[in-house]
């Protein structure tokens, strides 16, 4: 029987709980999970300070803890058409036959494009964002408790904090 791969995107900039309760879902529903690790091509800067490599480590530690399916984990850098980028992301990454996201634009495309997509439910959102955690980073505020140990470990590993502070003109 064909496996049913579920294609689930973000920038991960980090990746926190907020995704970890989303992928728990994913994984009841599907045989494989494809993690796509998209804006792959920007790092260094205050909305997306970690590189793709680092979001790949992040991803590729926490699943491994969270999840007994397969899964890969496939950067996407965008690219300038919209209208191009779904064919774009399927060129680059395992196939699969639906998508998870929330993100309005994501769920258009894919769906002109016939693909069925899910957008499952927002977990406390209000502490689970990227935009939270890096605010804290900033802030010199909690953020280890918003993601798991071994993405914390890997922040802490590339001196993530520092870099964020340095590419914020903050110190
Ligand atoms: N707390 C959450 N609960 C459920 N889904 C979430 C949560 N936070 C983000 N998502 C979803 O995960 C996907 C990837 O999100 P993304 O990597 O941009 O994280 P983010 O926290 O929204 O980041 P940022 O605040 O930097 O924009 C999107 O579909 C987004 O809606
Ligand atoms: N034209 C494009 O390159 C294009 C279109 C739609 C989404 N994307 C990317 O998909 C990702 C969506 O993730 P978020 O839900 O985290 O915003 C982002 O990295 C976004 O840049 C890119």
């Amino acid at each position: 029987m064909e496996k049913i791969r579920g294609f689930y995107i973000g920038r991960f900039q980090p990746y926190h709980y907020g995704h970890e309760s989303v992928i728990k879902h994913i994984a009841e529903e599907v045989d494989e999970i494809v993690i796509g690790i998209g804006s792959a091509q920007l790092s260094h800067s205050p909305n997306n300070p970690f590189t793709a490599g680092e979001r790949v480590l992040m991803v590729t530690h926490a699943l491994e803890e969270s999840v007994s399916l397969p899964f890969y984990v496939i950067p996407i850098e965008d690219i300038q058409r919209n209208a191009l980028w779904v064919s774009h992301a399927r060129s680059i990454s395992p196939p699969f036959n639906e998508v998870y996201s929330s993100n309005p634009l994501v769920v258009r495309l894919f769906r002109e494009s016939g693909t069925e997509v899910i957008s499952p439910e927002m977990y406390e959102r209000e502490n689970y964002s990227g935009t939270e955690i890096r605010r804290r980073m900033l802030a010199g505020e909690d953020w280890q408790s918003l993601v798991p140990p071994v993405v914390a470990g890997v922040i802490n590993e590339t001196d993530g904090v520092r870099r964020l502070h340095d590419v914020s003109g903050s110190d």
